[in-house]
């Protein structure tokens, strides 16, 4: 079975596919019986015999959502109770009609008090904060925190944002998540991730055909997403139609990064990889390289008669490379000549400050640019991005793709992929034990080698984000990043997911 893609809609556009559902004539408040009845399910599923359940409502829609969930857990013989944060009686629409229903005694938020054994659904906020959670809010959703009960959230906990996953002033740490239709940037998105707990999608009749002319081309990065870009290895290929990737080495003391990126760039299918090494670094190089080769390459002359030969089509500048001229001019030569370049680590440090140079470089007929920096080296190549912290993660990453030309990872526990036509893709496959030496080299080296083979630059480096988290799952809690290439999966396991 071919699961399909996974679209990421923003909270805004979310209300926009609403809107569609209602104008074709799907009744608003139907909409909310079905999220009620999706959160009320998961309680039971989960919670069924805790003592009693505390729903918080808010003065929203999300609140509705809660008196909904309130009174199908009730006629299920569970013990409910409504909290509201100001006065119900103003509670408009169809969060109106969800009070109406409920039809039983709604306490102030203001007297609520976390109870041993019992159940909160946080129905407080959803898709509609618009500022930083203030006054009673705060008290409860901290003194709720700190009680460790367990939280059902309805859409989103409530504080985060579901647009960027950062924290408005305070939010509740949830156990699970129930949303609705499609998930939001912010349940992936750190720290948003966490609090969310486990995250249910309840299907709540919205039809597929409405979420699909609102998506931004954001998707949660899966095999669905680039199986199909994948190389593949016909009867008659060899090892010249599966590209070459040449990975330069640093000085004599830092060769190890470009050997793991190497390694990973042979190891995901480039057909030849070649360490091209300052003369300097060759014995050190040499003593530990089999299968790949080794070539010197320590000035831009040099370089200049190695792209000649129009096999290499794929490089990957930075791991362990030195911060500075030699990596700008390398990578603009490479560039010019209308290659594949990953700009990696100490790559990307040496544009810090000629952003522009790397721009028009990666402009350049036939090159395809891949920059794959973690927070630090983004904030130092994109300071005006960086510093715009209204921005999400992924408007962030997506600003800077096409401001460089250049497909961007924003790497971290929830990478993000974007290109500078604007799709994008968060990660969620990452282990925190991936934070470790080398794990970013070993990145850089499977996007090098797919690149090498002809993927095309978003679907690679998705495949390549992708495939980097799910072979540190499979090597496990006490993965080196050498294990890293020795736990790729055969493409073969997921080219019919
Ligand atoms: N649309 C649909 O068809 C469906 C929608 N569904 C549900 O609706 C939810 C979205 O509902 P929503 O748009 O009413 O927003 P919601 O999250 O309830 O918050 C808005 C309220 O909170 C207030 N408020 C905001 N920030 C605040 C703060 N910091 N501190 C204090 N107050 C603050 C804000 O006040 P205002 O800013 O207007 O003064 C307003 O009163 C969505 O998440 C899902 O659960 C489902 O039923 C499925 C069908
Ligand atoms: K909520």
């Amino acid at each position: 079975m071919r699961t399909a893609l996974e679209p990421v809609v923003t909270p805004v556009a979310m209300g926009r596919i609403d809107r569609r559902a209602i104008d074709s004539g799907i009744v608003g408040y139907r909409l909310m019986l079905m999220a009620g009845a999706a959160i009320a399910a998961s309680v039971l599923r989960h919670y069924g015999d805790a003592a009693g359940v505390d729903v918080l409502c808010g003065p929203g829609n999300n609140g509705g959502d809660g008196y909904v969930a309130a009174k199908m857990l009730q006629t299920s013989g569970m013990c409910a109770a409504c909290y509201s944060l100001g006065d119900p009686v103003k509670l408009a629409g169809d969060a109106a009609c969800a009070r109406d229903d409920w039809g039983d005694e709604i306490l102030s938020l203001e007297d609520y008090v976390p109870t041993d054994g019992r159940v909160v659904i946080d129905a407080l906020f959803g898709a509609g904060l618009q500022r930083d959670v203030e006054g009673v809010a705060v008290r409860v959703i901290e003194a709720v925190n700190a009680f460790d009960i367990p939280v059902i959230a309805a859409d989103l906990p409530s504080g985060l944002s579901g647009e960027s996953g950062r924290v408005r002033g305070t939010a509740l740490r949830a156990s699970r998540t129930v949303t609705f239709a499609a998930p939001k940037p912010g349940h992936f998105l750190l720290p948003g991730r966490d609090l969310c707990g486990v995250l249910e999608i309840a299907d709540i009749g919205i039809p597929s055909r409405c979420i699909e002319a609102e998506t931004e081309g954001l998707w949660l990065n899966r095999p669905p997403l680039w199986r199909d870009a994948l190389p593949r290895l016909a009867a008659n290929s060899h090892k010249y139609t599966r590209g070459h990737l040449g990975v330069f080495s640093g000085g004599y003391r830092q060769t190890g990064a470009a050997r793991l990126a190497a390694i990973a760039g042979l190891r995901v299918g480039a057909g030849l990889v070649t360490v091209l090494s300052p003369a300097s670094a060759n014995a050190a190089n040499a003593a530990h390289l089999t299968t790949i080769m080794l070539r010197t390459i320590d000035g831009g002359a040099d370089l200049d008669g190695l792209l000649e030969d129009m096999r290499f089509n794929s490089f990957v500048l930075g791991p362990g490379f030195g911060v500075g001229e030699k990596a700008r001019d390398f990578a603009e030569r490479i560039l010019g000549a209308g290659r594949a370049l990953v700009l990696d680590a100490d790559g990307i440090t040496s544009f810090a400050g000629y952003h522009d140079q790397l721009a028009e470089a990666a402009a350049k007929q036939d090159a395809i640019l891949f920059i794959t920096p973690h927070q630090g080296e983004f904030a130092r190549l994109f300071p005006q991005i960086a510093s715009n912290a209204s921005r999400s993660k992924v408007e962030q990453a997506r600003s800077a793709a096409r401001e460089t030309e250049a497909i961007v990872v924003y790497k971290g526990a929830d990478t993000v992929v974007a290109d500078p036509s604007g799709r994008a893709a968060i990660c969620d496959n990452a282990p925190p034990w991936l934070a470790t030496a080398g794990s970013g080299d070993t990145l850089a080296g499977l996007l090098g080698g797919l690149a090498a083979q002809g993927m095309p630059g978003f679907e690679a480096a998705c495949a390549a984000a992708w495939l980097h988290g799910e072979a540190a799952n499979r090597a496990g809690a006490r993965l080196i990043a050498e294990d890293l290439a020795n736990n790729l999966p055969a493409f073969s396991e997921f080219q019919e997911y």
